[in-house]
């Protein structure tokens, strides 16, 4: 138990890389712009508002461990609730000043934290190294897998310098010792709405939904009229080498034309673009693809299959007037791809390539997508009325079970 002056425990190599991995390819399929300048969140009830609430799954055994930690460590066992969960990203020109984390009268119930880092310093990012105000150690170095637990009153003073380069991401939880603001009773009330509602109306019910389309532009001052900036759905997928086809045929779709709603087009069938092949599968919004092109990313070592002839079985080349379509696109929803390059920089030329591109392995992450998905859904629907009857979002034995876990 904690006696210390300033009571903190920094554990290395407490999440596996896997998760690490895991957790960046949901926020960064899921995220929308956070709560301060150059920085975007995934929280948990933005997963259940996108319908993506499947998503919690891989949340519920990492909360559990961390709580069990902070109870354990700070000498307050089977009193504490989840009062925050969220993957926090900070890209270039983020950064915090000295503060304690309940810091503000409406932050006063937060007792602890948790910050986990999901990515390294000098890797990933550069800057964003942690310090505390007094008291060794005073600095932190972020490194995938490590986490952070301080108490969030003043005893735990602490900063974070600015990232100048790549995107800086964290797992970051606050607990609190008053129950009412325990984020499992929110989520599971909001979960049963949602997913009662999905299954009866849409036959997808796995399929992601975006929110309002003012949650994605960055910078969020231009979110009005969208006339500087960009969608950071749209310029996460052309960051890594993609284009969007709008596959319905809108005769009133035109660059020029600012009656057409845009927030509407992201919403829509959309096709994938590789240089100069259309995929022949239609997405059902941004949103899926995203998920979709994140996944590949995350997965594409293990998906890497030989080349044959069925290579060009499900791509086409582009006409002269999709390549028109698709440069319309990107005129409306990447109208500063510099600004965008600065915010999502990945520190590539720091790096080997991560992986070749090939059709037969893509189409291939689809299909585990989909699996993948479906069984966190399955999983989902099982857990729901345990957690529903014990008012509590826990690791369901059964599920684990089936998992091999
Ligand atoms: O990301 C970190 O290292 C800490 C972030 C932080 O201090 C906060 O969000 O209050
Ligand atoms: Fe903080």
């Amino acid at each position: 138990m904690a006696k210390s002056e300033h009571p903190r425990l920094i554990i290395q190599n407490f999440l596996s890389q896997h998760l690490c991995k895991e957790l960046e390819f949901i926020h960064k399929s899921c995220s929308a712009i956070g709560y301060r300048p150059n920085v975007f969140s995934t929280t948990l009830s933005h997963l259940i508002a996108t319908n993506s609430a499947h998503l919690i799954l891989p949340f519920v055994p990492i909360r559990e461990r961390l709580k069990a930690k902070v109870e354990e460590f700070f000498g307050c066992e089977f009193e504490l609730f989840v009062e925050f969960t969220g993957l926090i990203s900070w890209s270039r020109g983020a950064s915090i000043g000295w503060h304690s984390d309940d810091n503000r009268p409406y932050l006063k119930q937060r007792d602890f934290a948790a910050v986990c880092y999901l990515n390294s310093y000098g890797e990933d990012f550069k800057g964003g190294l942690f310090h505390f105000q007094d008291c060794e150690p005073t600095t932190v170095v972020p490194m995938a897998g490590d986490v952070v637990m301080y108490t969030a009153d003043s005893r735990n003073i602490h900063s974070v310098n600015e990232i100048t380069d790549g995107e800086r991401l964290t797992l970051t939880l606050w607990f609190s010792r008053d129950g009412s603001h325990d984020e499992d009773a929110k989520l599971i009330s909001f979960l049963s709405q949602s997913l009662l509602h999905s299954s009866e109306n849409r036959p997808h019910s796995y399929l992601p939904l975006p929110a309002s389309s003012n949650m994605y532009w960055f910078p969020p001052e231009q979110a009005s009229n969208y006339q500087l900036g960009f969608d950071i759905r749209f310029a996460r997928i052309h960051m890594l080498g993609y284009n969007l086809y709008p596959s319905q045929d809108k005769s009133c779709f035109s660059a020029l034309d600012s009656s057409y709603d845009l927030s509407e087009i992201l919403m829509e069938p959309l096709r994938l673009v590789r240089g100069d092949e259309l995929f022949d599968k239609e997405f059902i919004n941004i949103l899926h693809v995203l998920q979709v092109v994140q996944f590949y990313c995350w997965k594409a070592s293990e998906l890497q299959t030989s080349e044959n002839e069925e290579r060009r079985k499900n791509v086409v080349q582009l006409s002269q007037s999709q390549w028109e379509k698709i440069n319309d696109l990107k005129l409306m929803f990447l109208k500063d791809k510099q600004l965008a390059e600065t915010v999502f920089s990945h520190l590539t030329c720091d790096k080997p390539r991560q992986h070749s591109f090939d059709w037969v392995s893509f189409s291939a992450a689809v299909t585990a997508w989909e699996a993948y998905t479906c069984k966190l859904h399955k999983d989902l629907l099982t857990s729901l009325p345990h957690w529903r009857s014990h008012q509590f979002i826990f690791s369901v034995p059964a599920v684990g079970i089936e998992n091999g876990a």
